[in-house]
């Protein structure tokens, strides 16, 4: 009797654990039979069945563990420390613009008039080559080379200073540039300076636009499920702006001369949780390049003169508005609360059952996470995004800040609010971090990452300049 009772008070008090509920059910099934009954049936057991019922769960188990995803971790993450050597402030960048031969005076107007607007403030930085009068002449593959080398071996650097990562311990290797494809690869100039292992599975994705740094990270998660238990991976984004300054008259490519940075990061994951600040809840890609106003709304092209540039399309907003909301609706039930998941359900049926015009419920993802960073990819892209999904001043600050201080610098832009983030010590162990990349393809890619340890110190790109931010941008600066 008192047998009876307590396994029915722990099967009462343990109603959270399933296993504890097993155990005590079976006990108390084991009180009921009593124990004169019990020891006869146990003689009528066979050594066959007590293999089976030993060896089944277990092969079962390990089954399940091996088959099992493994979750995978940030260990830590670096950006590139722009110099002040390569601030191109807009005066700079107008009186530069005037020298360029192939630019008139029509194209300075139009560039001075995205500056003001762009959100972009005085301290971007261009690489050295576009700092030279007669800048296509200096545009060479050598000096392409020379700012990967500038860019992505300083963040690597930086680093491996701040894990503790040996190069030998490095298995896995990803860059994603998308413009800039030398041979040997971007890849291979990382093997080369740090003397990589030569078993290395290295990758370079390249023509991927400004979401590839997502792309990179879930290659890394996916190559970390085959690779040993507890390997490393490197992934380095960055776009080399070098060859890629545009010398003709066509608004939609002279976009980019005002927009584009220079930039990069670099972070390392890992399957061990040892020494990990982040772990990787949720990677979700969304390509609506099927649709050919999609495929075409940032392509690589020549004008009508023959000049090389990036064409940005003016419907890129609207392409972007609806890549956003496959991606969202693939994330939302990872991500979301169940209320939130209610709400949405019940104005999708609305809509369907009742009345089409019944307005769609955007479901509010500040429910699911503390801190967002949007690809810094223009002011109109952060501002649609604020809208779309109802945050804060405070929740874009991060991708306003980092648009003023950097400029887009691609791939990298969601490292460096990331880093902002941290700078201004706003992350918590627990806090959920949405990175949401937009780019050419037309791509939309986002990742949930859960906080395991906040960075103890704010040495990084914002180290110097943290203080004085965030600062007030106004829709059109006024010289
Ligand atoms: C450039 C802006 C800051 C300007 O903002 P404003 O709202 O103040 O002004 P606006 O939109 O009226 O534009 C000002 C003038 O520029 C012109 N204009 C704007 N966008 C244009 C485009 N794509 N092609 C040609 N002209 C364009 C407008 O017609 C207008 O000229 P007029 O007044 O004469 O009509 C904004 O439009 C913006 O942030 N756009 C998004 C930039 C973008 O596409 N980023 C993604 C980069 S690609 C990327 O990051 C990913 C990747 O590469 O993979």
């Amino acid at each position: 009797m008192l047998y009876t009772t307590l396994a029915e008070l722990a099967i009462r008090s343990s109603s959270m654990n399933p296993s504890i509920v097993t155990v005590a059910a079976a006990l108390v099934a084991m009180v009921r039979v009593g124990p004169e009954e019990l020891a006869s049936r146990l003689s009528e057991v066979r050594p066959v069945h007590l293999f089976l019922a030993c060896f089944l769960p277990a092969a079962a188990t390990v089954v399940y563990l091996m088959l099992r995803p493994r979750a995978v971790y940030l260990v830590d993450y670096a950006g590139f420390r722009t110099p002040h050597t390569c601030r191109i402030p807009f005066a700079s960048f107008l009186e530069h613009a005037k020298l360029v031969p192939q630019l008139n005076e029509r194209s300075i107007r139009f560039m001075t008039r995205l500056l003001e607007r762009s959100g972009l403030g005085e301290e971007t930085c261009l690489p050295p080559a576009h700092h030279y009068i007669g800048t296509h002449k200096y545009c060479t593959v050598d000096a392409a080379r020379a700012e990967f080398e500038l860019v992505a071996f300083s963040a690597i650097d930086d680093l491996l200073a701040k894990t503790g990562i040996a190069p030998e311990a490095i298995d896995i290797l990803i860059v994603n540039c998308s413009l800039f494809c030398p041979t040997p690869s971007l890849v291979d100039m990382i093997v080369n300076k740090y003397k990589l292992r030569s078993d290395i599975r290295s990758m370079h994705l390249s023509g991927m636009g400004c979401s590839a740094g997502l792309t990179a990270v879930g290659l890394a998660r996916n190559l970390l499920q085959v690779a040993p238990h507890s390997a490393h991976a490197l992934v380095v984004s960055t776009e080399t702006i070098t060859p890629n300054y545009y010398l003709g008259t066509e608004r939609a490519m002279l976009l980019p001369n005002c927009l584009f940075r220079i930039g990069g990061a670099a972070a390392l994951l890992s399957t061990s949780p040892a020494k990990a600040r982040f772990r990787l809840k949720h990677l979700i890609r969304t390509l609506t390049g099927a649709q050919d106003n999609a495929y075409r709304c940032v392509f690589q092209e020549e004008d009508g003169e023959g000049h090389r540039g990036i064409n940005l399309s003016k419907d890129l907003m609207n392409i972007a508005g609806d890549a956003l909301k496959a991606n969202i609706t693939a994330m939302g039930p990872l991500v979301l609360p169940a209320s939130e998941q209610l709400k949405f359900a019940f104005s999708f049926v609305a809509r369907k059952v009742i009345n089409r015009r019944v307005k769609p419920y955007i479901p509010d993802f500040r429910t699911a996470f503390e801190h967002f960073c949007i690809h810094a990819g223009g002011r109109a892209i952060i501002d649609e995004l604020q809208k779309n999904l109802g945050l804060s001043d405070e929740q874009v600050e991060a991708s306003r800040m980092t648009l003023h201080k950097f400029g887009n610098t691609s791939s990298s832009s969601l490292w460096y609010e990331l880093g902002y983030i941290e700078a201004k010590g706003r992350m918590r162990k627990g806090d959920r971090v949405w990175m949401i990349g937009f780019g050419s393809g037309f791509k939309c890619n986002g990742a949930a990452w859960e906080c395991i340890q906040p960075a103890r110190n704010t040495d990084g790109p914002w180290a110097t300049s943290i203080h004085r931010y965030p600062v007030d941008i106004p829709d059109v600066l006024s010289h």
